[in-house]
């Protein structure tokens, strides 16, 4: 059975390659694409940029089965309601969203659809997460340090990499301090300290680094391009699109927990 999927962000880097990747498969299909620049213009296969505002009847008219969000904080809450309203199941890619976003989205979503939601839809990112965590369990006590790169157009800072990076680094050591940057006079403390590049057109780039007497490991990813990350979205869509109501990551998509 084919598996009708719209895409939010149809005209962004992340929404281009999805559209891509989803025309590679015989079992699943384009059906909408939703964007605020290009409204109207071919998509292929028929489809053409929706505006946003028409979310709710383009979905129903469609019959999309799952909706893609690749946009910004704000529309993703938006389109979550809406879609969730209309039992459409999602992938959300979105980072940047605030804590009362989530709590908003996952409100959304409970009890009436399925969806992943991840900042990063590359398997080499989901080892990494999983990596940090035994890393930084084995050399109790290291300074950690968390260093992203990515290119000049990116919004938010750090990336929701580099945040869930944070959140795992900080679940198994138990440090609750977090020191964005430094500048200035002080001794450093017991704090994961995080740091965000943006330059050019640097893809993606995740370090932690952890360090003590003599010595550091680094563990790093590095996206040499956003296929890692359509392909992954694209694989979670057709993995969500027969899942029950809960919200998933992408380790529940790759099998991992
Ligand atoms: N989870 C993951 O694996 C990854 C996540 N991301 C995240 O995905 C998001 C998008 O990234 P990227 O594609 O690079 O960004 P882009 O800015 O290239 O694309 C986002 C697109 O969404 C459009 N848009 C804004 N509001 C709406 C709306 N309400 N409905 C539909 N479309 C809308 C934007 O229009 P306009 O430009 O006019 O605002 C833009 O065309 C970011 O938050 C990024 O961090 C990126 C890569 C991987
Ligand atoms: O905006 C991007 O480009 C990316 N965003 C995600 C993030 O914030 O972690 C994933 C990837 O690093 C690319």
């Amino acid at each position: 059975m084919t598996v009708r999927i719209a895409v939010a962000g149809s005209r962004g880097r992340m929404g281009q390659l999805l559209i891509e990747e989803i025309g590679r498969f015989e079992d699943l299909s384009l059906v909408a694409g939703f964007d605020l620049v290009g409204v109207g213009e071919p998509l292929g296969g028929g489809v053409f940029v929706s505006d946003p505002r028409d979310l709710a009847e383009v979905l129903r008219s469609s019959g999309a089965q799952v909706l893609i969000d690749f946009t910004a904080p704000a529309a993703t809450v938006e389109n979550v309601r809406v879609a969730a309203d209309r039992g459409v199941n999602l992938v959300v890619g979105t980072t940047g969203l605030s804590d009362p976003q989530r709590r908003e989205i996952a409100g959304s979503i409970e009890g009436k659809v399925a969806a992943v939601i991840s900042p990063n839809y590359s398997v080499g990112v989901n080892l990494f997460w999983r990596l940090i965590e035994d890393a930084a369990i084995s050399l109790e006590g290291y300074d950690i340090e968390v260093i992203e790169a990515h290119h000049r157009k990116k919004m938010d800072a750090p990336s929701g990499t580099a945040a869930e990076a944070v959140r795992v680094l900080a679940g198994v050591t138990g440090r609750d301090a977090v020191v964005y940057g430094r500048e200035g006079q002080g001794l450093r403390g017991d704090e994961i300290g995080v740091h965000a590049v943006r330059a050019g057109d640097i893809v993606g780039d995740h370090t932690v680094l952890f360090a003590g007497p003599g010595e550091r490991l680094e563990i790093k990813h590095q996206a040499h391009s956003r296929q890692a990350f359509a392909t992954g979205a694209v694989r979670a869509a057709r993995w969500v699109a027969s899942a029950t109501p809960g919200i998933y990551t992408m380790a529940e998509v790759l099998g991992e927990r």
